[in-house]
């Protein structure tokens, strides 16, 4: 356990790096832009560093917290307890869809756990349809790699997969120093906004994801023997890629079409 803040330790285990500097709480929660009446949900609000400014301008919030110290402060917090929705536990196993409201698309925040931000970015796409936007603490690695266009060495599965779901607007970088304890990395604020008219759609994402995690299983091999028993060469051809490309070359909507032509073919 690390150093205290506010009367609580930090959690290794609950990924907790808490925001203390107000400039860059305001700067993100400019960023939010959240407004009176709208249906917002963050994920991890831990000592509330983001929930009480956000809370102060859309006077309704519902907030998911695994650790139960910091969700019973919550529920009992001196001046937002009438304005908050404390839901405990894991935000991996929340079905976001019961958040729906017709009048009002679901805005999704938080500054995450680093531990488990990449799977619950997987996570969170099974509902684009149901949200409007997400913004994102993040490691600023992990930012650069879901917003990475082909040929960038950090264009990868995730960039794919996020790329064709969502539009992808890094926003923001935060020093270390603007968190207590202070993680080892330096991190970024990332706006995801899900298409409604989407420029790359594909049949089934689950299909794509699966794709994506076997063509970019070894990056320094074509993208033929990644692919090797999934996709012939001819097929690759016939879809208009070239086998002895590299999995990085190729772009959302080239992923896209194996991915349908894969979802026919079953
Ligand atoms: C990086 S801290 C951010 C805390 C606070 N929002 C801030 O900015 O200071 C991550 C928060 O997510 C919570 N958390 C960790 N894993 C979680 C999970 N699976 N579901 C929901 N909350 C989780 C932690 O307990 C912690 O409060």
């Amino acid at each position: 356990m690390s150093k205290t803040h506010l009367g609580h330790r930090a959690r290794k285990r609950f990924g907790q790096n808490f925001l203390h500097d107000q400039n860059i709480i305001e700067q993100i929660v400019d960023v939010i832009n959240p407004q009176p009446q709208q249906n917002l949900v963050e994920i991890g609000p831990g000592l509330a560093a983001l929930t009480e400014p956000v809370a102060e301008r859309c006077q309704f919030l519902r907030v998911i917290e695994i650790d139960r110290d910091l969700a019973d402060r919550l529920e009992s917090h001196p001046f937002l307890q009438h304005q908050l929705e404390v839901i405990r536990g894991d935000a991996m196993e929340i079905d976001f869809r019961q958040f729906r409201d017709s009048d009002k698309p679901l805005r999704v925040f938080g500054n995450l756990p680093y531990n488990i931000s990449t799977p619950l970015i997987f996570h969170l796409l099974e509902y684009t349809s149901a949200i409007q936007d997400m913004h994102f603490m993040l490691q600023k690695e992990v930012v650069d790699r879901l917003a990475a266009g082909p040929g960038s060495k950090t264009y990868g599965r995730i960039s794919v997969s996020v790329q064709q779901a969502c539009r992808v607007t890094p926003v923001l970088s935060v020093p270390a120093g603007a968190f207590n304890p202070p993680p080892k990395v330096e991190s970024s604020v990332v706006r995801l906004e899900p298409y409604t008219e989407n420029p790359t759609p594909v049949k089934d994402r689950a299909q794509l994801h699966a794709l994506c995690l076997k063509a970019f299983n070894q990056r320094r091999k074509t993208i033929r023997n990644n692919l090797k028993g999934l996709v012939d060469e001819q097929q690759l051809e016939q879809l208009d890629i070239d086998p002895g490309a590299r999995p990085e070359t190729l772009s959302v909507a080239d992923y896209c079409r194996i991915s349908d032509w894969l979802t026919d073919r079953k």
